[in-house]
């Protein structure tokens, strides 16, 4: 989109003159008050955390908007955050609302037709591509946020407890519950002591494992293939190992680096694996991620996240220069709901959703 006004001339995968796969930054960046942004960094000024007054736009499809909905759905604000979910597949005219085709929903704010109408609603003179997750402010009608890093966190702390900052005593005193609280449950995905792990786990991950099978599968010359395919390959066997005695990406606790992994892993052997050409080996040929990945399928709340449909339609069919048949497999179809057996690994779920 550019000054507002939809483009249908813009490519749809971005590459540079070396053929690497170039992701542009995301361009609303406001913060919910309260939501702990880093490790003593707990945002002051923002929109206030309310039930009923902030919306989501996702794409069952997205990886980045999984995080949202995964975190929204293990802390329980399914009744305090509504969702609107557009049709996977992607074409010319961008995101579009669908409600007749299964799991999508109609735009519910204004009836539009594409979420690019919400980007111009928001910014009249938006420039910048039209991406999911949007995180959207039903009283000021605006887009709070659009970087799902930066939105799970909003959703993780930030709608803990209102017109309160919330201090790590009241964290372990467990008033969370208090009046004040809005959040149904006491999950805290950025606990103290984990916190600067949580961080390192995050931004370790991306560039070689979430937008690594990104850069592998939007590669326009081998050479930037075979280097993302590298460090991707590379950095999912150290996290096997990692995951052999330890349960969770940053110890023993379920944190947002486990949110951050578990929406790459989900889509892996389905997708990644044939789609984006990272074949090296499916998850499901890993001792240790991959029960990982069955265990965090298996939390109270996240069944109602997964929909495979929607996301081997989307990847399939929405990128002509990758899969010009739009053909979608019918295959590998693993078993997520099998046992996982990590209940011996020290640690385990938040007792909320033990
Ligand atoms: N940095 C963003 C990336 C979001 C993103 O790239 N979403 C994809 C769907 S998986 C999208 O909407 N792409 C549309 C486009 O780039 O035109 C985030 O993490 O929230």
């Amino acid at each position: 989109m550019i000054d507002g006004e939809w483009r249908y001339d813009v490519e749809q995968i971005q590459s540079d003159e070396e053929g690497e796969f170039e992701r542009d930054t995301t361009s609303f960046r406001e913060w919910i008050a309260g939501t702990r942004r880093g490790p003593g960094d707990i945002v002051e000024d923002g929109p206030e955390p309310e039930a009923g007054r902030y919306h989501l736009y996702v794409s069952y499809a997205c990886p980045w908007a999984h995080r949202t909905l995964f975190t929204r759905a293990v802390k329980g604000l399914e009744d305090v955050i509504s969702v609107d979910v557009v049709d996977p597949v992607r074409k010319n005219e961008g995101w579009e609302f669908a409600p007749e085709k299964p799991g999508c929903t109609e735009e519910s704010q204004y009836g539009f037709d594409y979420l690019r109408e919400i980007y111009a609603e928001a910014d009249e003179n938006y420039t910048g591509r039209v991406t999911v997750p949007v995180l959207w402010d039903k009283e000021e009608e605006t887009i709070v946020n659009n970087e799902s890093e930066e939105i799970m966190r909003m959703l993780d702390s930030g709608f803990d407890r209102t017109g309160e900052e919330r201090s790590d005593d009241t964290v372990e005193s467990g008033t969370r519950s208090d009046p004040g609280a809005i959040a149904e449950n006491d999950v805290d995905l950025y606990p103290e002591g984990y916190r600067a792990e949580v961080d390192d786990v995050i931004d370790e991950i991306y560039p070689v494992i979430n937008n690594g099978v990104y850069r592998a599968g939007f590669a326009t010359s081998q050479d930037a293939y075979d280097e993302a395919v590298t460090d991707l390959f590379d950095a999912l066997d150290r996290w096997n190992e990692r995951l052999a005695d330890q349960r969770y990406a940053a110890g023993d606790r379920l944190t947002l680096a486990d949110v951050a992994m578990f929406t790459t892993l989900y889509r892996f052997d389905e997708v990644y694996h044939t789609h984006f050409k990272c074949n090296e080996k499916p998850i499901a040929d890993y001792d240790h991620l991959w029960p990982y990945l069955r265990e965090l399928c298996q939390l109270p709340g996240v069944e109602a996240t997964l929909h495979m449909d929607h996301v081997k339609n989307h990847y399939y069919r929405s990128h002509p220069d990758v899969n010009p048949s739009t053909l979608v497999p019918v295959g590998p179809d693993p078993d997520f709901f099998a046992p996982h057996g990590r209940d011996d690994l020290p640690g385990g779920p938040p007792a909320d959703l033990a």
